[in-house]
């Protein structure tokens, strides 16, 4: 069904009625501008054309009604959400999706895998001015503002040529396999601007009613040797910081998902996952709902492993001290269909790139028991998950 040149049997509403059994060649049929990938541990979609494009989330049940009364595509939205609810998102009703299963260890890794020494980079800000912002933002917590929050900063890098999105994308899967890779067609006028990332934040699944949302917060970064790297992991477990980071999380979106699930299941303790390069503390949480995957994802967003708790002086400190916009990042990318069924992730461990420039973001969740230089390393090492596929 994959390979090149095949034509994909469509059924009458547009979706492939086989899902792809090649997945790795699946992923290798993306190209920028030309549609958008995502996939996860339950598997994932090549979403190709578009049949409408549109930026207001609250128009997605009008979008998905029109398109299924005129035919012309599936009943499904993929697309990404700022940070910001209140900005524009890049949504998309595609002419074509083909589902693939997981892609697990299907991928192999491109041979490049680190930007080239003769690329232009800048930080934004500064190493030292993001420990002064943290260092702020203990001061707001000392004087009583404040319980977390979480700030960020960027990588801009300027590549000799065009950045290979599509190299990426594979150097992305090869590595984490078991996280959630995505590159997004931000669909800009001029050269095509992708959302490339590799995720491990599940914000919502929803499949058949079935709920399922996973905050992570409290991160370590990998070590190299592996008893270095056990005891690293067992030590996040054991910090009373992390799980004090982690229980404000877990907390906001417990609370938030008991108004509109039934029966939810929350671990009393958290457990560890890791990327290939961070350690992080992981809790499970699963209900039922009857809302639409993208109600559920708005109503918890953002949750305090983006922004923090209280949420409104943290939005407030995050737009003081930060000296960017934050656009996709922290926001959410996933897909919805018109049964309510779907799955959004935070969009962490990502990017933009454009041509032959890039914009690599990353953040750290701050609580009193931060210390400033062990969060800017943090930020360093969340940011090698872009840095190891280029
Ligand atoms: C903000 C980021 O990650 C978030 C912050 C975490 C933390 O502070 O421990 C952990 C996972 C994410 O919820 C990022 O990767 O940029």
């Amino acid at each position: 069904m994959t390979s090149e040149g095949t034509v994909e049997l469509l059924d009458a509403t547009g979706v492939a009625d086989a899902p792809s059994d090649d997945p790795a060649a699946l992923l290798a049929r993306w190209r920028p501008g030309r549609g958008t990938w995502f996939s996860g541990p339950r598997g994932g979609l090549l979403a190709e054309g578009a049949v409408r494009r549109f930026g207001n989330p609250d128009d997605v049940g009008d979008v998905l009604d029109e398109v299924a009364a005129s035919g012309s595509g599936p009943s499904l939205v993929v697309g990404a959400l700022p940070f910001d609810p209140a900005g524009p998102a890049a949504l998309v009703v595609p002419r074509e999706v083909t589902w693939s299963p997981a892609l697990g260890r299907t991928v192999e890794a491109p041979a490049a895998g680190r930007p080239s020494p003769h690329w232009g980079s800048r930080s934004l800000p500064e190493p030292a001015e993001y420990e002064a912002m943290v260092v702020e933002a203990l001061r707001r917590m000392g004087a009583g503002d404040l319980e977390k929050v979480v700030l960020a900063r960027v990588l801009d890098l300027q590549a000799d040529g065009p950045v290979d999105q599509a190299s990426m994308l594979r150097g992305l899967a090869a590595r984490d396999p078991s996280g959630y890779v995505f590159a997004v067609d931000l669909a800009d006028a001029g050269a095509p601007r992708t959302l490339l990332g590799a995720s491990p934040e599940l914000l919502i699944s929803r499949r058949a009613g079935e709920v399922i949302a996973n905050p992570l917060a409290g991160s370590a970064p990998r070590r190299r040797d592996p008893a270095d790297d056990e005891a690293t992991g067992a030590a996040l477990l054991a910090s009373a910081k992390d799980r004090h980071e982690h229980a404000l999380v877990v907390t906001d979106v417990a609370g938030a998902l008991a108004g509109v699930c039934d029966d939810l299941a929350v671990p009393a303790e958290p457990s560890l996952i890791r990327t290939d390069a961070m350690w992080h503390l992981s809790t499970t949480i699963r209900g039922r709902s009857s809302r639409s995957a993208l109600d559920l994802a708005r109503a918890l967003h953002p949750t305090p492993a983006v922004g923090g708790v209280p949420r409104e002086a943290a939005g407030r400190a995050i737009t003081e001290l930060e000296p960017f916009e934050r656009g996709f990042y922290t926001g959410m990318v996933g897909w919805t269909d018109s049964s309510g069924d779907g799955e959004w992730v935070v969009a962490l461990r990502c990017g933009e790139v454009c041509g032959a420039s890039a914009r690599l973001y990353a953040g750290a969740g701050l609580v009193p028991a931060s210390v400033p230089s062990a969060e800017l390393a943090e930020t360093t090492a969340k940011l090698e998950t872009m840095l190891a596929s280029m």
